[in-house]
């Protein structure tokens, strides 16, 4: 199945093979997020929301197991995220254009070694960039604040300036901070499929301050992302 969807705006169609096709799972962390999709998608029969659980670990499992069986042509991971700072602000989106897990490898004295530096395995999954691309439009035309660039996976949610300003420098252009991804990304590229993640940005990647956080806000954002996703993908 190529990467393509039909846009009902602007005005470059690309099928996204026939419209019967399409099935989407969509990944979230926790059933708020869950609730904020399924209020966007109305019904649509196209998608389904899986509450895949907080971390890449259970995320991963659980996205295998639903796709199991199934006949799904593009998996979502959705929710909430950390912003870098100047990158994606609190109540922005970030589409992802890669997905990396920030903290997968080992700790030495010349600094970070990613699992592909050590040479065992892989850290970085690309997402689909043409839908992507289209995605990210759609949402600029709808006038919702919208950025791309590397979503991070992290197994600790950063807590000082410091771990962030190493991740920054260490992923360039890293645009938001999430907990899941990589696990959805995953499960999604063993079973060939394309995958996106979508984080509404509910906090700044800093110093922890849970005060600052607005959830409330980034949920409705992520409603409203897709609403867009439900026109977009046709
Ligand atoms: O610092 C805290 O005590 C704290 C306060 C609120 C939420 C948490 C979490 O652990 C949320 C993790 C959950 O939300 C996603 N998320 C949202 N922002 C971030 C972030 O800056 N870094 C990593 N993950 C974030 C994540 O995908 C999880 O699903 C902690």
């Amino acid at each position: 199945m190529d990467s393509e969807q039909r846009l009902k705006k602007p005005t470059s169609i690309i099928p996204f093979g026939q419209q019967s096709q399409l099935r989407v799972l969509v990944v979230t962390a926790v059933s708020a997020e869950r609730d904020a999709v399924v209020r966007a998608l109305h019904r649509d029969p196209r998608f389904d929301v899986l509450v895949g659980g907080v971390g890449a670990v259970v995320a991963a499992v659980n996205t295998t197991k639903a796709l199991v069986g199934a006949e799904y042509s593009l998996v979502i991971s959705a929710g909430i995220g950390g912003g870098f700072p100047g990158r994606a602000e609190v109540g922005s989106l970030v589409v992802g254009t890669e997905i990396v897990a920030a903290d997968l490898g080992a700790e030495t004295s010349d600094g970070f070694n990613s699992l592909d530096e050590l040479g065992f395995g892989m850290t970085r999954i690309l997402t689909d960039a043409n839908l992507a691309k289209c995605i990210t439009k759609a949402l600029q035309d709808a006038k919702l604040p919208v950025n791309t660039g590397p979503v991070l996976t992290v197994s600790t949610v950063t807590g000082t300036s410091e771990t962030a300003i190493e991740l920054a420098a260490r992923i360039n252009d890293a645009s938001a901070e999430a907990m899941e991804g990589f696990g959805v990304g995953f499960a999604a590229l063993d079973r060939g499929l394309p995958v996106l993640e979508i984080r509404a940005i509910s906090n700044i990647v800093g110093p922890r301050d849970r005060s600052a956080w607005r959830i409330k806000e980034a949920l409705d954002v992520l409603e409203a992302a897709c609403e867009v996703l439900t026109e977009v993908l046709v």
